[in-house]
């Protein structure tokens, strides 16, 4: 228990970070565990929990603080409203015991100074235990409102995906985010084969389960950390999302090709497509900062694949050198991030409108550029890991309007549970909730042939 009071001092601290700093909440956790290095798995999994939960239901635990607590939230002090959040989350999402809930929070007021408020954070608290099975409903008949509160998502987000998608599958996607995401990866097949890497890693202790849409993907559970696994530290196998494995598998990527992948950092593109060149050929793997092109390298130093060269280059920069070179060309662009809210807990709260509408236009600036570097009769794979509409389906209209190059059918390279949608169409939006990875956008299109 002494311990558990701890993690809380600890998760207080990483959220008035969060906060005031506007630090981004993967970093601030990741630098709280590796300063402390929490000795129990308990311990670092309580912590975690704590601090990604209130993140990610902020708007929805604000919302029901306020129907106990004379103050709003927002006019609270910051340290009081994130222990209020702690407590109401612990109250409501965890297996933790009510009574403990409250008084930590209490003890924790009194030891950081505001002895005068804990009788407030008390009252509230106990008003929120006893009311528990009686919690307010935002109104159904506002559904902007409605799906921002219970899913604790900004409303013009809310009104967004509402939009483009319907209330229906709006609930769903937002629903799915709040769920536990698996850690997924992708087998490096010339490295090793899927049996033989689902053995070696039961072997070592770690969870394995088959993906749901490629041979060679897995979902892993029970690892401490990755480090500790020898066949991550030998490069057999990558963390990736299958939505992100399948921008690469619907690629033809053959032995001795020329793969370009303009903005390419970590790399989970770039290695996909350097396993499938087993040696033979070479990917050229781009971007912008030098900060990023080291991930690439770091990436590269653990999986040791010697076809690939990295680079630091603005994809907005023509690259005269590469003209009508290239046999794929990856262009996984920069994008609003909005299929991967479940696993990144700030971007919802980070992005904005306006931001959406910059983005697309960024996207349209690379690929004017971009495209010409691709051989006649060569490939270019676009994608994105968001759903808004405006950066997907809006800029692949925008490709064929303004560029040669025409989408080509997916259609064969999708498995089974992912076919007769719009694959043969050239483009597939994979939905979180209704699809079983991130929400992701992958589209292939093909330069004619020289006459
Ligand atoms: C969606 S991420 C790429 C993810 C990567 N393809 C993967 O699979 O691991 C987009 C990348 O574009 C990079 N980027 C943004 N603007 C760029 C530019 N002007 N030139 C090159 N890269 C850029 C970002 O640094 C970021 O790493």
């Amino acid at each position: 228990m002494e311990k558990r009071t701890d993690m809380r001092a600890e998760a207080l601290d990483t959220l008035i970070d969060i906060e005031r700093n506007k630090k981004l909440s993967h970093i601030a956790i990741g630098e709280t565990l590796m300063r402390n290095q929490f000795e129990k798995k308990a311990d670092r999994a309580f912590y975690t929990r704590l601090c990604e939960g209130v993140t990610e239901r902020k708007i929805y635990l604000d919302y029901i603080l306020d129907h106990y607590s004379k103050t709003p939230m927002k006019k609270c002090k910051p340290l009081i409203r994130s222990l209020l959040r702690m407590g109401a989350y612990q109250i409501l999402f965890m297996d933790v015991r009510d009574a403990a809930a409250c008084s930590e929070a209490v003890s924790l007021a009194k030891k950081r100074g505001f002895g005068r408020l804990s009788g407030f954070v008390n009252g509230v608290l106990r008003t929120l235990v006893r009311e528990k099975e009686n919690l307010p409903v935002p109104d159904k008949k506002d559904d902007v409102k409605y799906v921002s509160i219970t899913y604790s998502v900004p409303e013009w987000l809310s009104k967004l995906i509402i939009e483009q998608y319907g209330k229906e599958s709006a609930e769903k996607i937002f629903a799915s985010f709040l769920e536990a995401r698996p850690l997924t990866i992708r087998t490096n097949l010339s490295k090793t084969t899927p049996e033989e890497l689902e053995k070696e890693l039961e072997e070592a202790g770690v969870k394995v389960e088959k993906g749901n849409y490629l041979p060679y993907a897995f979902t892993i559970s029970n690892l401490n950390y990755l480090g500790k696994i020898a066949a991550f530290r030998q490069g057999k196998f990558a963390v990736q999302d299958e939505s992100s494995q399948l921008a690469v598998a619907i690629a033809d990527i053959n032995e001795g090709d020329f793969v370009l992948d303009v903005c390419a950092a970590p790399g989970g593109k770039t290695f996909h497509a350097a396993d499938r060149l087993k040696g033979a050929g070479k990917v050229l793997s781009r971007d912008l900062t030098e900060y990023k092109t080291e991930l690439i390298e770091e990436n590269k130093d653990r999986m040791h694949y010697e076809n690939v060269e990295v680079q630091q280059w603005d994809a907005l920069e023509e690259d005269e050198s590469l003209l009508e070179s290239v046999d794929v060309l990856l262009a996984d662009l920069p994008c609003s991030g909005l299929g991967i809210m479940g696993r990144k807990n700030d971007i919802k709260y980070q992005m904005t409108e306006e931001q959406l509408g910059e983005l697309a236009a960024l996207q349209r600036q690379i690929l004017s550029v971009v495209w010409k570097y691709v051989k006649p009769g060569g490939q270019m794979i676009f994608s994105t890991c968001t759903l808004n509409k405006g950066e997907n389906a809006e800029n692949i209209k925008w490709i064929e309007e303004n560029t040669p190059l025409h989408l080509v059918s997916i259609e064969e390279y999708l498995p089974q549970n992912l076919k007769n949608r719009t694959g043969s169409q050239g483009y597939l939006q994979l939905i979180p909730g209704e699809d079983t990875c991130d929400g992701f956008f992958i589209s292939k299109f093909k330069r004619p042939e020289a006459k």
